[in-house]
């Protein structure tokens, strides 16, 4: 959905359960466009949805991106990860037509190299992008809603903690999900997802996006009508406000609330020697 650019990325991921999944790039009119996604990490987001477990393949329209490159360095042994880059879809010269395309894909290691990951910032045992997050999560005793607030959010909140919990957040210990419904009732979720690099990180509302755009048939984001956020009180890095001026953009009459959360771990495993 690139209504900017009009410039079309498809990426397609083989995982290593053997499923297939896509991811396409979206842009929002009306914002900085630090607010899009390339096709790259709708396709990670996707599989993170999916909860698959690792990517192997990449076939991808047109060459990654330094900024995508960055990001799949968040998923373990990413020097491993090989990709395809199939010519450029948006011009007519398609330069790999032929049966040797299998021989032309190259490991991440060739496209990125000297990489900086999570492996300068984290300990080994960390769980990285697409491995199990259990951020354990919950809410402050007094966040009840007022008398009068519809019960939908009750259940959006809870399916935004749910988000929380799978957020990939080792870098701030500030975890965030979202959930969006649409005016049928449908649910869609996303995780806050961050990069070592800090800038590449995915937004809660961008990865809830991504499954709706995924499950919503297309629609416009217009019919987006609700949107729970779930973050820390007083994160170091909060979503509240950037959520809100997103979501306003597109979708303006959409009802948007945030709850917060407090992590009942402690410190966290995931939290490093930077303390
Ligand atoms: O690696 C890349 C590079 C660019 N784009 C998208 C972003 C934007 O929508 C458009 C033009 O940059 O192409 C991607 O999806 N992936
Ligand atoms: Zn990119």
């Amino acid at each position: 959905r690139p209504p900017i650019s009009n410039y079309h990325v498809g990426a397609v991921g083989l995982g290593s359960s053997g499923r297939i999944f896509l991811g396409g790039n979206v842009e929002f009119p009306g914002l900085p466009l630090h607010h899009s996604v390339h096709a790259e990490q709708f396709l990670i987001t996707n599989l993170t949805l999916n909860a698959e477990p690792s990517l192997k393949y990449v076939a991808v329209s047109s060459a990654p991106c330094g900024h995508c490159r960055q990001f799949f360095q968040e998923i373990r042994h990413a020097p491993d990860i090989h990709i395809l880059i199939t010519g450029d879809s948006n011009s007519n010269h398609n330069y790999n037509n032929d049966l040797a395309n299998e021989e032309q894909f190259e490991p991440m290691s060739c496209l990125l190299p000297h990489r900086f990951g999570p492996d300068d910032l984290l300990g080994k045992d960390v769980p990285l992008l697409l491995e199990p997050h259990h951020n354990n999560l919950s809410f402050l005793g007094d966040d009840k809603l007022p008398n009068g607030v519809s019960a939908a959010f009750e259940d959006l909140k809870n399916e935004a903690l749910e988000a929380a919990k799978k957020s990939h957040a080792p870098y701030t210990n500030c975890p965030s999900g979202v959930a969006l419904m649409d005016c049928e009732g449908k649910v869609f979720r996303g995780s806050y997802m961050e990069s070592a690099a800090y800038n590449p990180s995915m937004g809660p509302v961008q990865a809830a996006l991504v499954a709706y755009v995924m499950g919503g048939r297309g629609g416009g984001y217009d019919r987006i009508v609700a949107a729970a956020l779930v973050e820390k009180q007083g994160a170091q890095a909060r979503q509240e406000q950037t959520a809100r001026l997103l979501l306003k953009e597109i979708s303006p009459k959409c009802e948007f609330k945030v709850f917060h959360c407090v992590s009942n771990s402690g410190s966290s495993p995931s939290f490093n020697n930077f303390n």
